[in-house]
């Protein structure tokens, strides 16, 4: 007899082809329409699946594990964060959790690199004269910016999408340096050309623009708060591509507006959607609606983690991204 299927439930829309997939290969039931699931429909679907696939958007805490079945054994997250999700209770309770690492790299590093332009070279008040219709021709003095290279970077949190921050910054001639919570192997920080800084701190108070590359942990939590921010060069800029919670969004808005930082590039926001309204005034600040890795080969090549990690745990093995409470 033909073994039964996992039943999988996915909480949010997934590009056609990964929804494609999951259907002929699972027991699978999608999400009709773009809505987060509301907490009464997390609950039902922790109630339900085998495999849950929920987005970095779904809160899995431990209330909502608290509601899971017998029959839970995966969270298989669609993003490479995981900071939406109890892994330890899940663990606990004997569920697995895997992510999506490494197809994201590039793309969120690239993004990274936008944000650094954008907000050196001022390319969205440019772009505002042009749709304001406002262009009087070239003038020797207008909108002039920073040239980027030969500009101190520090990277904050040099795991995969850091290095890959490293690679594209050296090749626009900028320093590389950066923070993390080990230092790379020698060969690693040589082939990058990067200087490791142990001080947060005297590293935060030399660079020209800041990059937050680690994930949101508790331990990461205000990683830069109002002391470390007063600590930049009131010359430097910020750029965040990671999350919200690790820099003090409300020091941040405060020191742009006092003139005591130069400006920020960011892509993600302590309060999710709710971003403080005086950020979005600010003529040196650039912000986007998190879409660092917003693109249809990166978004198709999450689904595929997803399939892989999946099945993996059908066949009876460990998921190849299974995430444990120990490396986070
Ligand atoms: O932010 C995106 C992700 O964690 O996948």
């Amino acid at each position: 007899m033909p073994r039964e299927r996992l039943s999988v439930v996915v909480t949010r829309r997934l590009p056609e082809a990964v929804e494609t997939r999951l259907s002929e290969l699972f027991d699978v039931k999608l999400r009709d329409n773009d809505d987060p699931m509301t907490r009464e429909e997390l609950t039902a679907a922790v109630k339900e699946a085998d495999v849950l696939v929920p987005t970095i958007t779904d809160t899995i805490d431990g209330g909502i594990l608290g509601h899971a079945g017998e029959n839970l054994r995966l969270i298989a997250n669609y993003g490479a964060g995981v900071d939406n999700i109890d892994v330890a209770t899940a663990r606990q309770r004997g569920i697995l959790v895997s992510n999506t690492p490494g197809v994201l790299t590039d793309d969120t590093a690239d993004m990274t690199m936008a944000l650094i332009l954008a907000v050196t070279r001022r390319i969205p008040e440019g772009l505002g004269v042009m749709q304001k219709g406002d262009w009087a021709g070239w003038a020797p003095t207008a909108l002039l910016g920073g040239r980027v290279g030969g500009r101190r970077l520090g990277i904050l949190g040099m795991g995969r999408i850091g290095q890959a921050v490293a690679r594209r910054a050296s090749a626009f001639g900028m320093q590389v340096h950066y923070h993390n919570r080990r230092r790379l192997r020698p060969e690693i920080e040589q082939e990058l050309e990067a200087t490791y800084w142990e001080s947060l701190d005297q590293m935060v108070a030399r660079m020209d623009v800041i990059s937050i590359n680690c994930p949101s942990t508790p331990s990461t939590f205000h990683l830069m708060n109002a002391r470390r921010l007063k600590l930049m060069k009131p010359s430097a800029v910020i750029v965040n591509t990671s999350r919200g919670e690790v820099v003090d969004e409300n020091a941040l808005t405060r020191m742009i507006r006092a003139g005591e930082i130069a400006g920020a590039g960011l892509d993600v926001y302590e309060q999710g959607t709710d971003v403080n309204p005086r950020l979005r005034q600010l003529p040196n600040v650039v912000l986007l609606p998190h879409m660092g890795s917003a693109t249809l080969e990166g978004r198709i090549e999450m689904g595929e983690k997803v399939i892989i990690n999946i099945k993996t745990f059908e066949d009876g093995h460990r998921p190849p991204d299974q995430v444990v409470p120990a490396m986070l």
